[in-house]
């Protein structure tokens, strides 16, 4: 690039991702140095597209871009939307700029004042959504020209402004231009563009003449650019041949923008303000999704529980039937075996501990079945005859033991998994008894007691499924309910997350952001940081209801916000994705409803009937819904004070990462094709 140029534009070629006619079509364009361009052209003619290619803000498909900046902090861009948050003051929006700049105090004061004088701006503690649209596009002005850019870009800056503040804004685009800064604008008020040094006409995605203004209106020997624009359009109709193609690949002109990395931190940290004051602006709307919806989430579920039926245990113990003959000696003497049973030991220690799960003995396991499959019986244990012994010779024998002995000493559990917190439960609660039993023995024994850590089980959970099987209403009470109301306040954040993100992309706030030099991994950490504040607050409320309200134990606290804040991650990205995705607010709710609400609620309605009908729906709806096991994971950590290593939160959590790791796939890939947001 010469000495005299600014900006250098050659054989650029940029479509919309969809749609099949070039955009810019072998654009050229030389931008000279400390000089205002205006960039004249219809509308749709391909203006701002130009504009946002210049500002990195899109990619060319072809083509070459070289410019006097070697960093977007360098550059100004103003775009046609308000551009502004609409809940911040004037002086925050200012505040935000100057931090996205880091300007310092003194020359923020003195720009200020500048800006003030030139722009007439509204008072400082005016709200932007309070604005009326010139007042909007001054501030609009006054942010883009905050941090005395080299390169300016001002896409439509007049369009609003009276005449008289209009010609002020011009003069003192020519002092800026006088001291050193490149300025260029767009502008629908061709007249206008008399005061700038150059002018580029543009038609259809190609520059159809750049020169002075004077120039133009002399080499046409006519009075206006108006009617220097209507002859070139006429030339354009009547050409035949188009300039001959040459598509050369495109290299980002900010790939090695100075910034990128050093910037982090400060960038990060503006987004975190804006994001605090959004949150403050919007604190009545903020608590009642986060407490509010949290709070109403344990109230719902608790009352929920209530209606849960009786959960009975069926015992059948082929070795004593009902115990009757046996009498329970809870001080064993090792080697006496004939007082010891472990089945009836069981069942005895099982009734005196866990007396929300009644036990029932039966004779045989037909009849147990028979009891299960109508729904009466959340669970079977059944023992073997050679249950102790079995067990017995499992310690004495250790790694010698027969197969037969194994299969002996080991309690079969059939499991309704259509419940699968009273399943949850029970599997607990048998691990737990039979190991105090057994460790008790060993202990007497002189063993070492960490031999029966793991107590031998076989969990049967498809024993259920089949015919026969009866459904019972309060699955829906229980399972549809909790999963909904869990489900939206897992979602409140997300949408609103979205909603945020979408309606600064619809203003062009996100994009002037972007141009700053704002990276998508910064604007993600800003988001991230409110989320755990968020949650931090949303688990709190939960365990208090808990606690406080119902006297319950809230489970596992530290490890159900951990796991929130997962969820949470997964919901930026979905979010970012959808926001890619959508084009304006209505559609951004709408994806979020569809894609997200039904997928958690159909979790709730997929549970009862996931095991009763027939076992490949569990299957089926894990993989559709996964969202599933996720919420599964969440309620037992919360109700049963599950840990990491449960299977269920395990899986919880992975399922989370997968989220995130698909999510951030497919926004790369968005970014990387769609080159836009
Ligand atoms: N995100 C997008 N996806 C698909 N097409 C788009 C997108 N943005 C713009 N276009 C299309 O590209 C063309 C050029 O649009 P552009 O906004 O660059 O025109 P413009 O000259 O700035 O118009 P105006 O002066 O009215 O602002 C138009 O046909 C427009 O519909």
């Amino acid at each position: 690039m010469d000495t005299q140029s600014a900006v250098v534009l050659r054989n650029a070629y940029k479509k919309y991702g969809g749609t099949s006619t070039w955009v810019l079509k072998n654009l050229n364009m030389t931008i000279p140095r400390n000089q205002i361009y205006g960039l004249l052209g219809s509308s749709g003619c391909g203006k701002t597209t130009l504009l946002k290619c210049l500002v990195g803000a899109l990619d060319l498909d072809y083509g070459s871009i070289e410019l006097i900046v070697n960093s977007k902090k360098k550059i100004g861009f103003m775009p046609q939307e308000t551009a502004l948050f609409d809940e911040f003051t004037i002086a925050e929006t200012f505040q935000f700029y100057a931090s996205l700049y880091r300007i310092s105090s003194e020359e923020f004061r003195a720009k200020m004042k500048e800006l003030q004088e030139v722009l007439d701006l509204p008072p400082d503690h005016r709200t932007c959504s309070t604005l009326s649209g010139g007042q909007v596009r001054r501030v609009s002005i006054a942010v883009t020209l905050l941090h005395t850019p080299s390169l300016v870009i001002l896409d439509e800056p007049t369009s609003g402004l009276d005449p008289m503040l209009a010609h002020y804004f011009w003069q003192y685009l020519q002092r800026m231009s006088s001291n050193g800064q490149t300025i260029i604008i767009t502008t629908h008020y061709i007249e206008e563009a008399r005061q700038a040094n150059v002018v580029g006409l543009m038609r259809k995605g190609v520059l159809l003449a750049e020169k002075s203004p004077e120039e133009l209106i002399a080499s046409y020997g006519v009075d206006s650019l108006e009617e220097v624009f209507l002859r070139l359009c006429h030339q354009q109709n009547q050409a035949i041949e188009a300039e001959p193609e040459k598509k050369i690949p495109f290299k980002n002109p900010y790939k090695d923008d100075v910034n990128t990395y050093t910037m982090f931190w400060p960038h990060t940290k503006a987004i975190i303000y804006k994001n605090f004051k959004w949150v403050q602006r919007n604190f009545t709307m903020f608590i009642l999704l986060s407490v509010g919806l949290s709070v109403a989430c344990m109230f719902e579920s608790n009352e929920c529980l209530k209606y849960a039926p009786q959960m009975r245990v069926g015992v059948v113990n082929h070795g004593a039937a009902n115990c009757s003959n046996y009498a329970a000696d809870p001080d064993y003497s090792c080697g006496d075996n004939q007082t010891v049973d472990f089945s009836c030991n069981f069942v005895e220690a099982w009734r005196a501990q866990v007396p929300d799960f009644p036990v029932i003995l039966y004779d045989d396991m037909s009849q147990a079945m028979r009891f299960a499959k109508s729904r009466y019986l959340v669970s079977v244990l059944e023992f073997p005859a050679n249950f102790t012994l079995g067990i017995l010779q499992r310690f004495t024998e250790g790694s010698h033991v027969e197969q037969d002995l194994l299969d002996n000493s080991a309690v079969d559990i059939r499991q309704d998994s259509t419940d699968f917190m009273a399943t949850y439960q029970i599997e607990q609660n048998i691990r737990d008894i039979m190991g105090v039993i057994l460790k008790d023995y060993l202990r007497s024994c002189g063993y070492n007691p960490k031999v029966a850590d793991i107590p031998p089980m076989n969990i049967n959970k498809e024993a259920f499924f089949g015919e026969g099987i009866v459904y019972r209403p309060h699955d829906y009470t229980t399972h549809v309910a909790m999963s909904c109301m869990v489900g939206i306040t897992f979602l409140a954040p997300t949408i609103l997350l979205t909603l945020s993100l979408c309606l600064e992309k619809v203003t062009g706030a996100y994009t002037r952001c972007i141009v700053s030099g704002v990276r998508v991994i910064e604007i993600l950490a800003g988001y991230t940081i409110v989320l755990v504040l968020y949650n931090l607050i949303n688990i709190a409320a939960m365990s208090l209801v808990q606690f406080v309200i119902y006297g319950q134990p809230y489970g596992n606290f530290w490890l159900s916000y951990v796991l929130i804040n997962f969820i949470g991650f997964t919901g930026i990205f979905f979010g970012f994705f959808v926001v890619i995705l959508t084009r304006s607010l209505i559609e951004s709710a709408g994806l979020c409803i569809i894609m997200s609400v039904s997928s958690y609620t159909f979790t709730g309605f997929i549970w009862p009937i996931e095991a009763a009908v027939f076992p490949q729906v569990r299957y089926i709806s894990t993989a559709v819904l996964p969202n599933t096991l996720v919420l599964k994971s969440f309620m037992a950590i919360v109700w049963k004070d599950a840990s990491f290593w449960n299977k269920q939160v395990y899986l919880g959590f992975m399922i989370c990462i997968l989220h995130t790791i698909f999510y951030i796939s497919i926004i790369y890939l968005m970014l990387r094709y769609k080159k836009a947001l």
